[in-house]
């Protein structure tokens, strides 16, 4: 039996009942659904997870549509009391929805939002600090100072190879950054050819050349173990599923350079991060960053003492703009399906509905199971 559980609520007398699972930053995304007749519950628990049993309880007996978090599990429980709630929306606030299973939703009828294209550049800006605290050992070189035990520094990156693993939205903004800030070469491997990035390397090398500088180049690989093998420095970007989980694993750790290093603002699982964890001890000189862990919030046992690894907690998409524009998106998701509107032409583009001085478009930003709802 599901227990009682916090909630705040704006608009009271409001006709549809909305849930968020989590206060989320800013008040736009409060002011829309308000303005539009929904009366919105907030929970307050403090507690950073959630149960099944927790959402369960914050479903009740009527309820029109769910904001929910990346930590919560939605799957089959969870979608068929929201449809028996006569519910008909649920929104991620998060571009990875691999906490979701969306057969499930497809069965109960319940549309699924997401939130691309608002984080892409601060998520692949936060891969770049990474690469570069990890090259540049600034973590370690804070604490060498603060010891007083300064001497010297280490070599750059210009002139090497950028390897980029999932070269969708923020991937390739990734690549952008790395190749015209520091003129590393790339190497990508993705299950798609990622044409904008390519074209866009090579009009940076005929750029360069022009100037009579070393121009940078581009390569598709056709295989992962290309890239591990021919890196640098390596950031994974591709979603979570099966194809993609523990994709680095012990083999794959030890075709890559000694001294190579490795980025993941992804997801978790993506690493096996036992074997990353002993790859790490055995080989002093490779570098991790990791913005992501398999259990978070916790790391495997003996992460936290190796000093070739920089760790932050999930802080990809933490900044004030980024974060209040993904509660946007996922508010208008919701109240999108909530109204009877279409969904947006083009999930990239997703900047209509992020302008505060207007009124967003008539339109669901992001459904991901549009398609198999016949929507
Ligand atoms: N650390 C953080 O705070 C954040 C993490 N993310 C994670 O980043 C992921 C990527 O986000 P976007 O770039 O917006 O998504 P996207 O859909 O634009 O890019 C994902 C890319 O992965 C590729 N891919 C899928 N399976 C693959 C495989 N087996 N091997 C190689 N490539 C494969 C896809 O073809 C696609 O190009 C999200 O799904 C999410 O899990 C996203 C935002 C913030
Ligand atoms: O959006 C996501 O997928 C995140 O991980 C948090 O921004």
């Amino acid at each position: 039996m599901a227990k009682p559980i916090s909630i705040e609520v704006w608009n009271p007398s409001g006709k549809y009942r909305v849930v968020s699972t989590k206060s989320m930053p800013g008040t736009r995304w409060i002011r829309l659904l308000t303005d539009n007749d929904c009366r919105l519950e907030i929970c307050t628990k403090a507690k950073t997870i959630l149960s099944v049993d927790d959402i369960l309880a914050l479903i009740g007996d009527r309820c029109d549509a769910v904001i929910g978090q990346l930590t919560e599990d939605w799957g089959e429980v969870l979608f068929s009391a929201l449809k028996r709630a006569g519910g008909t929306a649920f929104s991620n606030m998060a571009v990875g929805y691999n906490n979701v299973d969306v057969e499930a939703a497809n069965r109960n009828g319940i549309a699924v939002g997401n939130t691309p294209g608002v984080l892409t550049e601060t998520t692949a800006e936060l891969a770049a600090s990474l690469s570069l605290a990890a090259a540049r050992r600034i973590v370690e070189a804070d604490q060498f100072m603060r010891a007083g035990l300064y001497e010297g520094w280490l070599p750059h990156l210009s002139g090497q190879t950028v390897g980029v693993i999932g070269a969708g939205r923020i991937g390739s903004a990734y690549a952008r950054m790395m190749i015209e800030g520091f003129k590393m070469n790339l190497i990508y491997y993705d299950l798609y050819q990622a044409t904008r990035l390519e074209k866009f390397v090579t009009a940076y090398g005929q750029f360069l050349k022009a100037n009579g500088e070393q121009p940078v180049t581009w390569k598709r690989a056709a295989t992962m173990e290309d890239v591990l093998r021919e890196a640098d420095v390596i950031s994974l970007h591709p979603v979570l599923d099966k194809t993609t989980y523990h994709l680095i694993n012990p083999e794959r750790l030890a075709i890559m350079k000694k001294d190579a290093i490795l980025v993941n603002a992804s997801r978790g699982p993506v690493i096996d991060e036992v074997a990353l964890v002993e790859h790490l001890k055995a080989n002093p000189m490779f570098r991790v960053g990791l913005d992501v862990f398999e259990d978070e919030p916790y790391m495997k046992p003996g992460l936290a003492d190796m000093k070739n690894a920089v760790v932050v907690p999930h802080i990809a998409s933490a900044s004030k703009w980024t974060r209040e524009g993904m509660a946007t998106l996922a508010a208008l998701n919701v109240l999108g399906k909530i109204k009877g509107y279409p969904v947006w032409g083009n999930p990239n583009q997703v900047e209509p509905f992020l302008n505060e001085s207007a009124t967003p478009p008539p339109a669901c930003p992001s459904i991901v199971n549009a398609k198999q709802l016949g929507w």
